[in-house]
């Protein structure tokens, strides 16, 4: 057995065709080992977005291997794949994807209904609490800014401790203070419960919380730094914070 919950061999992603042809990912290997924390940085356009699509089986390459607990998803049939996608992996992305009729205690709790495991209610108390929803337990997403949706869709990803968490920008619309928690409850899903991170950010200080931070451009992992502070984040980055 692989100590990689996530490997990616030789993974190719293209869209579009001839004149409008644009490469997002070129022949991109990397390993996220079991239990750590990955951040994936780079400029607008260099593929952060359609690698973490590409990992999660949301999206499949052309060409390449994308191993989960060993297995090629990019080889399960669909209905395999949402079995592995409801059990073991969570997102936390942009679109947040949630039920507008439900409320956010009902939604955080939806895929474990699904899975037909029972919630700890303690435990959905705490997610929602620590991102900063208490008392909005019975609001509804229509109900809730953006960025107060986008946490009802955190506490539900950590909710079922996945093996596997992928995050698009998730501090991106978040103050200071929820923006920190969440990046602290990402932390401890690592240090804690062995999860595996891998976390899409513009921000040095958000990738600082992570054990390595890969740079993407051209659809091309050109550097990784271990364990480096924000400013040596913000050096690589050229110097803007
Ligand atoms: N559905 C699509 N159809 C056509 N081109 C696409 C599509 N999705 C992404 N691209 C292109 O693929 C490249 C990589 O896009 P991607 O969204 O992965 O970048 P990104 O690094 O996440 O960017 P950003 O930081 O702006 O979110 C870009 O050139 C983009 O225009």
């Amino acid at each position: 057995m692989s100590d990689h919950a996530v490997l990616l061999d030789g993974v190719t992603k293209t869209y579009g065709s001839g004149a409008v042809e644009v490469a997002a990912l070129r022949q991109v290997s990397v390993g996220f080992p079991r239990g750590s924390f990955t951040a994936i940085m780079g400029p607008s356009g260099s593929g952060k977005s359609t690698l973490l699509q590409c990992a999660s089986g949301l999206d499949r390459p052309q060409s390449g291997a994308v191993r989960i607990a060993g297995r090629d998803i990019t080889r399960l049939r669909e209905k395999e794949l949402a079995v592995l996608r409801r059990d073991g992996i969570g997102v936390i992305f942009q679109a947040f994807n949630l039920v507008p009729s439900l409320t956010a205690w009902q939604n955080v709790i939806l895929p474990s209904r699904l899975a037909r495991r029972r919630p700890d209610p303690a435990r959905v108390r705490e997610l929602l609490h620590r991102v900063g929803l208490a008392g909005r337990e019975k609001h509804r997403p229509p109900q809730l800014s953006g960025g107060q949706q986008q946490r009802v869709a955190i506490a539900r990803a950590l909710l079922g401790r996945p093996e596997v968490l992928f995050a698009d920008e998730p501090t991106g619309a978040l103050d200071r203070g929820t923006g920190h928690e969440v990046l602290a409850l990402l932390r401890e899903a690592v240090d804690e419960f062995g999860q595996t991170v891998v976390m899409v950010t513009h921000d040095a200080e958000a990738a600082a919380w992570a054990d390595t931070v890969l740079f993407l451009t051209d659809g091309q992992i050109v550097d990784v730094l271990e364990k480096p502070s924000a400013d040596q984040i913000s050096m690589r980055l050229g110097g803007r914070r």
